[in-house]
């Protein structure tokens, strides 16, 4: 695979027109564009996204332009593609995709991307063999339905009345499968071989005529299902491969297989998410909401960067829809977001939430790479290793040479490996060191704060419209979410730890089968082969040198044959010996050249004994690493069951402080209504008071009226005088009620303003953190009070204290202006009224009378206590 580059999700906005509905409403237009950018405004809200089309932006017309024709370009480079068109129902994602059955389909984007394609393929089909399958699926109540089936589907009807799409016996749901290397794939999904655009076509209007007819079942509602129509596009390019031996172009092609998947989807409305249970398909409504709840919780995920390089979860799993797309989101897929929105004023809310929505995926970043799949990596591979066993071939079977050339071949493949293996080993040892790092950082307690702030972040980035998770998360006691926030971190480093012990098993595995070749069977085989080989130039040797021997020897036997004879016998026998002689030159040479075959062989040994080293080195970090893990997982463990005891402790306390505040506020409750009665009392006792000294000043006035000239007569003066010292009796008890009750609330008050000021003392000892060691007892029980308790006390106190202190000054006025009054009336002015002996006797005789009535009920009290 090629190295992936990151790419961001593109995004782009399509206003469509006013629809019949919104015109006759007398909607209004709520959504305006920026002239010149790609700017919307909602609002207050402003967004900015790649591309904006209707409604004063670029025309609908060039959006396949500009959106989608460089996807389907990078699909014949072998990039994964994906557009999704997400919005509320009627915003227009059909209308926009093209797969509606009423529509004109042709200005959607899946006729064209179905026209451009055929188009490519037509001007590249010369280079290259192309194959084409569509699939189109629907997701519906979290089941996944093949729309291409040709099977009939099933109709159930609910008790309402309502036609619901079903699964029947022979057309089951598709089953989602993830195989080892991550790829998902759906197990028995329908593929439709297509080799024309009239083939595609056809099963894009079956699928999209099946999936409107379950739409029309169900109540009318329009497409309720996330529908995605899949075009798989496997292109054979044939290359000319270059012989290793000379450099030269080989005979045979090899060949280049290249596959890429383009994903177009049509969402559900997104406006489902709210209307649950409001039409009675309260079930249906949940699986859709899932799927675009589980899309939203994905995308936030995915784009927050900060969270992203923490290497926080992504929910794929959470629903099918973004299990199906997890390569489009944050994976191997370059992925345009088409989020559709209607102008009109009754729609705004909505049309808020899909541009609040869309702006979140501009942030993600997927990682798109060549999908040259695994057969042609691997028959590369068979070529490569062809090519070298070509090599060795011609080599054995030119010579030793040839061997030593393979031989260096063969060590300068090892020390590549060898290379490679370095280059591993060093990335596994700064991963390590990065680990080592954060396990630190979390021992010094940085971790701490940094994982409640992830947490409060991820919480916070949710949408608004998942507030149910925001309730959940504000709801959670500060120590709880703590205890949250750090299993989410501790989860987080268990999995990325896992992951990188799967990594480095893995890489061991690859490095132990690496040995294998390099230093098993392999080795031992030349080895053999080598010692073989020096043994049979040894036996040439010695046949030659005997040879040789034998013809030396034949020379001197015939030394007396006659000398034309010997002489051409001589010649022949110098030629052989010539010919013997060069042979063992070329033995020697052979014998040289397999020594220095050998030295290669020990060099090739050296290699393999490093890689040796270097497996020994990762498996001793593996144990390293899995002791990290058992050491983080017991750390762990012991924190949480000491942040458990804290919480309980805590409760504990919450629950005692709770009780002493109701306590306190009954308290509170029943002292404010003591005192209200007794200041209520005062107050009666005042009003009655001040009415004696307001009749008694009347009552001087028509006195000194009568004694200036106007003689009543003497009947009538003695009624006066008896109702005059009645008054004077009254003023006297109602003067000496007033000073009982004022001295009573003198005391009240006295206790409130005492306990008002130790509790604010203690609560500024509190405040100050400088708790005295020793501590009076009032002290101590208001040390005790939680700090809330103690705010609403004195609150409480100082409302009472506020209280007693106008009655006090009501009580006072009226005491001074009674005071006042007897000092006007002291020695005999008092009794100036009395005129006459007879009216001094009169008056006598009424006071003996009183006197004796009040002691006659002073002895009938007592005696009735005493009994
Ligand atoms: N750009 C447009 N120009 C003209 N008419 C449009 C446009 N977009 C949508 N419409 C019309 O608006 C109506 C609703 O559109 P459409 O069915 O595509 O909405 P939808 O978002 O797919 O709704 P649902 O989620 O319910 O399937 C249709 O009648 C369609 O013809």
């Amino acid at each position: 695979m090629e190295a992936a580059e990151n790419c961001s999700v593109k995004v782009a906005v399509h206003i469509r027109p006013f629809i019949g509905d919104e015109r006759t409403q007398g909607c209004k237009e709520c959504v305006t564009v920026t002239t010149g950018k790609p700017q919307v405004q909602i609002g207050t809200h402003s967004f900015t996204f790649d591309q904006v089309y209707g409604n004063g932006g670029s025309p609908s017309s060039s959006m396949f332009e500009e959106c989608v024709a460089p996807l389907v370009d990078g699909l014949f480079q072998g990039y994964n593609a994906t557009v999704l068109a997400y919005g509320q129902t009627g915003s227009g994602k059909t209308y926009t995709m093209g797969t509606s059955t009423k529509d004109d389909c042709q200005t959607g984007l899946i006729p064209q991307v179905m026209n451009e394609l055929f188009k490519k393929i037509e001007t590249l089909k010369r280079q290259t063999e192309f194959q084409l399958h569509v699939s189109f699926i629907e997701i519906l109540r979290e089941e996944v339905r093949d729309l291409l089936n040709s099977e009939p589907v099933g109709k159930l009807v609910t008790p309402k009345g309502n036609a619901v799409k079903t699964a029947v016996p022979g057309r089951p749901p598709l089953q989602i499968r993830e195989s080892s290397n991550g790829i998902i794939t759906l197990a028995g999904s329908t593929e439709v071989a297509v080799s024309t655009l009239q083939e595609m076509a056809t099963c894009l209007e079956h699928g999209s005529i099946s999936r409107s007819t379950g739409s029309t079942n169900m109540n009318n509602q329009s497409s309720r299902s996330h529908a995605i129509f899949t075009i798989t596009l496997e292109q054979m390019h044939k290359t000319q491969s270059i012989s290793a031996v000379n450099n030269t172009p080989d005979e045979d092609m090899s060949e280049e297989y290249l596959c890429a998947k383009l994903h177009l989807v049509d969402l559900a409305g997104s406006e489902r998410a709210k209307r649950t249970g409001s039409d009675g398909l309260r079930l249906k409504g949940i699986h859709i909401n899932r799927g675009l709840l589980a899309l939203g919780n994905v995308i936030n995920a995915l784009g927050n960067e900060k969270k992203r390089k923490e290497g926080m979860h992504v929910p794929y799993r959470d629903s099918k829809l973004t299990r199906l797309l997890q390569d489009s989101l944050g994976g191997n897929s370059k992925t345009v977001m088409i989020a559709c929105i209607s102008p009109a004023d009754v729609n705004a809310e909505e049309s808020l939430n899909t541009l609040k929505y869309a702006n979140r995926a501009r942030n993600i970043q997927n990682k798109p790479v060549v999908n040259r799949d695994l057969i042609s990596t691997e028959m590369q591979k068979m070529c490569q290793q062809l090519q070298y066993l070509r090599a060795e071939l011609c080599a054995r079977v030119r010579g030793p040479t040839s061997d030593v050339q393979v031989l260096k071949e063969r060590i300068t493949w090892l020390e590549a490996t060898n290379e490679d293996l370095r280059r591993e080993l060093h990335e596994y040892c700064s991963r390590r060191a990065v680990l080592e790092c954060c396990e630190s950082g979390a021992q010094d307690g940085h971790a701490c704060f940094m994982k409640s702030d992830v947490h409060k972040r991820a919480f916070q980035s949710m949408d608004s419209s998942y507030c149910q998770m925001d309730e959940v998360v504000s709801d959670e006691k500060p120590g709880e979410s703590d205890v949250v926030a750090k299993e989410l971190e501790h989860a987080l480093r268990q999995n990325t730890m896992d992951r990188e012990l799967n990594e480095l098993n893995k890489h061991l595995e690859q490095k132990e089968s690496e040995m294998k070749l390099v230093g098993g069977a392999d080795t031992e085989a030349l080895k053999q082969h080598f010692q073989k080989k020096f043994m049979e130039l040894e036996e040439e040797k010695r046949i030659v040198q005997q040879d040789r021997d034998r013809f030396l020897a034949a020379v001197e036997n015939h030394a007396a044959n006659s000398d034309a004879q010997r002489q051409k016998r001589q010649e022949i026998n110098v030629q052989k010996i010539k010919a013997l002689e060069a042979q063992i030159s070329d033995v020697k040479k052979k014998q040289e050249n397999q020594v220095e075959l050998l030295k290669q062989k020990k060099r090739s040994d050296a290699a393999a004994k490093r890689l040796q080293a270097e497996i020994q080195y990762i498996k001793a970090q593996k144990v390293q690493l899995q002791r990290k893990i058992k050491q983080e997982a017991e750390q762990f463990r012991q924190w949480k069951a000491s942040r458990e005891k804290e919480l309980l402790q805590l409760r504990k306390e919450g629950r005692r402080n709770e009780y002493e505040r109701h306590k306190l506020e009954a308290l509170n409750q029943r002292q404010k209504m003591v005192l209200q009665r007794k200041t209520e009392e005062a107050t009666i006792a005042i009003k009655r008071l001040k009415e004696l000294l307001e009749a008694h000043k009347c009552s001087v006035r028509d006195n000194s009226v009568n004694h200036n000239g106007h003689t009543p007569n003497g009947q009538r003066n003695e009624k006066s005088l008896q109702k005059w010292v009645d008054h004077e009796l009254e003023v006297m008890v109602k003067v000496c009620e007033v000073r009982f009750e004022y001295e009573k609330q003198i005391q009240v008050q006295s206790a409130l303003a005492e306990e008002l000021t130790l509790l604010k003392e203690v609560d500024q000892l509190s405040l100050n953190g400088d708790i005295p060691h020793r501590v009076n007892n009032g002290h101590s029980r208001l040390l005790s009070m939680s700090p809330n308790a103690r705010m609403e006390r004195i609150a409480s106190l100082e409302y009472m204290l506020s209280m007693s202190t106008n009655a006090l000054k009501a009580m006072v006025s009226q005491l001074s202006d009674a005071e006042e009054r007897e000092c006007g009336l002291v020695g005999r002015r008092k009794w100036n009224q009395v005129h006459s002996l007879s009216e001094a006797k009169s008056l006598l005789q009424y006071l003996f009378n009183a006197t004796a009535e009040s002691r006659r009920m002073i002895w009938r009290l007592r005696t009735s206590n005493s009994n």
